[in-house]
């Protein structure tokens, strides 16, 4: 999949796709949906934002995302999309009309030859361009629009914000559901305070700046490690959270992987959230840790070995 971070002054080569256009946050089976009708003779393309519209305009507010742009992209390589046209959010952009958008960027710019939005898209300055709108515009300029349903799942209609509702609330199947795969947080393995081992249950410990958080507390999840040379899926006990033992800390993700030893620092991870167990707790001291630490791992472990 190559990435693109403009859209002006494509060669003729990369211009001409067929596109699906969205924000993607989570990659849900609605964006799934949405992706297949897309598919057509033409090269599969992605359009989406970055940063995300809702961090431009509310750069202060609490993190929304499900995942970061890097994720995203890797999802979107994996259900086949060839091109991801990334477009930089601005001041400009957000000002464009919905006919200028429509014009200037998916049809002078980009060359799309289909484009597919769900039927609540909004673009253009305002939000004020509806999917109708664009199929409208499609049609004078030169492109086919199709407009896709919005997928229901057992919960109801499927949207981001409705995931981060199931994960704030600590339904991680829920989200899975609506999302078709585990919600996951990635990233690098970063150092930490080196406790983990003294306690006997080492820790790779992850950043989660900038995600939305599922339910404070320790899960059981599916790790794979991504890179490096123990590469590989793994079953885990985590802990999201701030360690209230070992005083005020921000929020990070602390992954211990069973049945393995090894070196993680600086490698690539991918954490699933499969069940919740437990709120973070307070032990008056260290014993009674490790004794609630030993049995998260053997309740992890039933239920992992049960997926
Ligand atoms: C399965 C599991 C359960 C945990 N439960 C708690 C908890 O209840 N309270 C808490 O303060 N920290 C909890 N932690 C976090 C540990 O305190 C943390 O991993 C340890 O301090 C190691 O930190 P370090 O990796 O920075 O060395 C848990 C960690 C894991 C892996
Ligand atoms: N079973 C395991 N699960 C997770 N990390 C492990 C495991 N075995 C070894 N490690 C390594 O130990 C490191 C964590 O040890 P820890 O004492 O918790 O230090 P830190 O505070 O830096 O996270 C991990 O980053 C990884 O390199």
């Amino acid at each position: 999949m190559r990435i693109y971070q403009h859209w002006q002054g494509l060669e003729p080569a990369d211009r001409g796709a067929s596109i699906a256009m969205g924000n993607f946050d989570g990659v849900h089976l609605g964006h799934q949906h949405v992706i297949d009708l897309a598919r057509t003779e033409a090269p599969l393309g992605i359009v989406t934002f970055e940063p995300h519209p809702r961090e431009f305009f509310a750069p202060k507010a609490p993190p929304f995302r499900l995942m970061n742009p890097e994720a995203r992209a890797n999802r979107l390589a994996k259900l086949g999309v060839e091109r991801l046209y990334q477009l930089p959010f601005s001041e400009a952009l957000a000002a464009l009309t919905p006919e200028a958008f429509a014009r200037e960027v998916l049809s002078e710019g980009l060359g799309v030859s289909h484009v597919v939005v769900g039927a609540d898209f909004c673009f253009g300055k305002g939000r004020s361009g509806t999917a109708a709108d664009l199929q409208a515009l499609g049609a004078a300029l030169g492109f086919e629009v199709t407009i896709a349903e919005l997928v229901q799942s057992a919960e109801g209609e499927i949207s981001s914000t409705a995931i981060r509702q199931a994960l704030s609330d600590g339904r991680p199947l829920d989200a899975a559901s609506m999302l078709g795969h585990w919600h996951r947080i990635d990233g690098e393995v970063l150092h930490g305070e080196k406790r983990g081992r003294e306690l006997g249950y080492p820790t790779a410990n992850m950043s989660v700046a900038g995600l939305h958080l599922p339910r404070l507390g320790v899960y059981a999840v599916k790790v794979d490690v991504l890179t490096g040379p123990q590469t590989g899926s793994y079953n885990g006990a985590a802990s999201l959270g701030v360690r209230p033992m070992f005083g005020v800390n921000q929020p990070n993700l602390e992954s211990f992987l069973l049945d393995f030893t090894g070196d993680l620092y600086g490698q690539h991870l991918s954490v699933a959230f499969v069940e919740f167990l437990r709120p973070e707790m307070v032990f008056t001291g260290l014993p009674g840790l490790i004794a609630q630490m030993d049995a998260d791992c053997a309740r992890a472990r039933e239920i992992l070995a049960r997926l």
